[in-house]
């Protein structure tokens, strides 16, 4: 048994088999980020009948901390904000700090000419989450499922080796999709998921890595996730 939702037992079990047998080697036998229990977080907290967007980013946090399986979603991170505007985890961590003012500015709680952390310690965050795990129930909310191009992260001239190689699981995982999901790929190597030919069936939505601040009032970034409310209590 996977440690995964029932709903996502049998497609995760034939997407990780459709995976070249020396790259499940490694993955049972390898050194790498997250600790090899985590990979497949993502699957476990959001069924497969709630998904409505798949979310790619790059590949996990470089840091055994901070990567949870769950794309973006910063272990080393536990408050949001502190007095002083965004929590220093939070500042540490470029494309979380990036992604969280480009929400609070789709929201209309940040103005698009001061993103500064004054500008965020003067917020009213009385109807506002705190913390990482709510950003994550949020997302799971708005039925966003967290991953990256590369579920594991090795070295950074890895990286575009293993987005390669997670390809055939990616590439199940479309197939066996039978609801109309929507597909959010953040940055080049996420870009690349649009060589798998399933992909084509689902509507795209390209933008930015949040690693680069031109994403913080990227106009689609800003209408997509505006919608989804992703930093308000619900
Ligand atoms: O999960 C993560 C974290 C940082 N950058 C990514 O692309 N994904």
């Amino acid at each position: 048994m996977l440690n995964v939702h029932p709903e996502w037992q049998e497609t995760i079990k034939t997407a990780y088999n459709a995976l070249d047998e020396d790259y499940r080697n490694f993955i049972e036998n390898g050194d790498f980020i997250p600790a090899r229990s985590k990979i497949f977080n993502a699957f476990k907290t959001l069924p497969k009948s709630k998904v409505k967007y798949i979310l790619f980013g790059q590949d996990p946090y470089p840091r055994e901390k901070s990567a949870t399986g769950h794309a973006f979603i910063d272990g080393a991170v536990k408050k949001i904000f502190s007095d002083k505007g965004l929590s220093k985890e939070v500042n540490r961590a470029t494309s979380l700090r990036n992604f969280v003012k480009m929400a609070l500015v789709a929201d209309g709680f940040l103005s698009p000419d001061d993103l500064s952390q004054e500008a965020i310690a003067k917020i009213d965050k009385s109807s506002l989450i705190d913390t990482i795990d709510e950003l994550r129930c949020n997302f799971e909310k708005s039925g966003v499922l967290l991953l990256n191009a590369a579920l594991l992260f090795e070295n950074k001239k890895a990286s575009n080796s293993h987005a390669k190689s997670w390809r055939p699981f990616m590439r199940v995982l479309l197939e066996k999709l039978d609801q109309d999901v929507e597909l959010i790929l953040f940055g080049n190597l996420a870009k690349m998921i649009k060589k798998i030919p399933e992909s084509s069936r689902f509507l795209h939505h390209e933008m930015e890595h949040p690693y680069n601040h031109t994403f913080i009032l990227n106009p689609k970034a800003q209408d997509l996730f505006g919608q989804m409310k992703l930093l308000q209590k619900k």
